[in-house]
């Protein structure tokens, strides 16, 4: 199964630039099944309905987010009605729509996705994320219930992501760390057969501070005094993702490859496919 999975879109440049890469990236890879990060596409913070559309029609299976999901008000009405938008599983019990589903691939495989938040230098006080990730991949195992098993993991700290990896290592096919926005050259396959990565990166302009124009940023680190608010950056976007090619036969990933395409960042491409 050609599985790929693409970084946290920021505001409209991060949008266009998947909206216009990823119908072709599907075709031209035949590709199987594709989720993509949407939490910062609305201007950085959060996603409308609308942008969840269109990132659906773009070839997107799943839209997966995190800290900012609730941002756009909207999101809590639509994330009940739309199972192929998550937030994270972790919410506390009650929070609005779905943590993960069991969706169907174009090579008929079925496909549990399921996004997780993590606690350190993030919310305290959601959920236990591995007791989380741990009920879930025993309630639909891996070669079970699903044939893939895809977790997109939004946190922070290094540490919690590279630890949810191990801790899952031959539980799942793909554990891929998403939020800081930062591409991380860890891409690998475990020694239990899971494709990790520690960050996916964004899919948005480098050419600032994760996604934003770097001067309020800069502004408030050397004057610790806000003059505005954070605006996404509108340059060019790089498109940054994962590319996995997952045994039919164990749902364990054979190949992993970063995706990276577009402006200031070196263009990395799956040489598999
Ligand atoms: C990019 C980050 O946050 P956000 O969730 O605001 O995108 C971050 O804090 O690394
Ligand atoms: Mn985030």
């Amino acid at each position: 199964m050609r599985f790929l999975f693409l970084g946290d879109m920021v505001g409209r440049s991060g949008r266009n630039a998947v909206f216009s890469a990823l119908p072709g990236l599907v075709c031209d890879y035949r590709l199987d099944f594709v989720v993509v990060n949407g939490e910062n596409s609305a201007g950085g913070f959060g996603i409308t309905e609308d942008i969840f559309h269109e990132t659906l029609r773009a070839g997107a299976d799943v839209v997966t987010t995190g800290n900012h999901v609730w941002d756009q008000r909207e999101a809590l009405e639509f994330a009940a009605r739309e199972e192929r938008f998550l937030r994270p599983l972790n919410y506390p019990k009650g929070a609005p729509g779905n943590g993960s589903g069991l969706f169907e691939a174009k090579n008929g495989a079925r496909v549990l996705v399921a996004n997780i938040m993590g606690r350190v230098f993030m919310a305290p006080d959601l959920d236990d994320p591995f007791a989380c990730a741990d009920y879930l991949v025993s309630a639909c195992p891996l070669g079970e219930q699903a044939d893939a098993v895809i977790i997109d993991f939004h946190a922070e700290a290094t540490s919690e992501k590279q630890s949810m990896g191990h801790f899952l290592d031959g539980r799942a096919s793909v554990i891929v760390g998403t939020h800081t926005h930062v591409p991380t050259a860890d891409h690998q396959i475990l020694t239990g057969g899971t494709a990790y990565q520690s960050d996916a990166g964004m899919c948005g302009d480098y050419d600032s501070s994760l996604g934003m124009e770097k001067e309020e940023p800069i502004n408030r680190f050397v004057t610790k005094v806000p003059r505005g608010r954070f605006e996404a950056a509108q340059g060019p976007a790089t498109i940054c993702g994962l590319a996995v090619e997952i045994s039919d036969r164990t749902g364990l990933a054979e190949k992993v490859s970063a995706l990276r395409i577009g402006p200031r960042l070196q263009e990395q491409r799956p040489d598999f496919w």
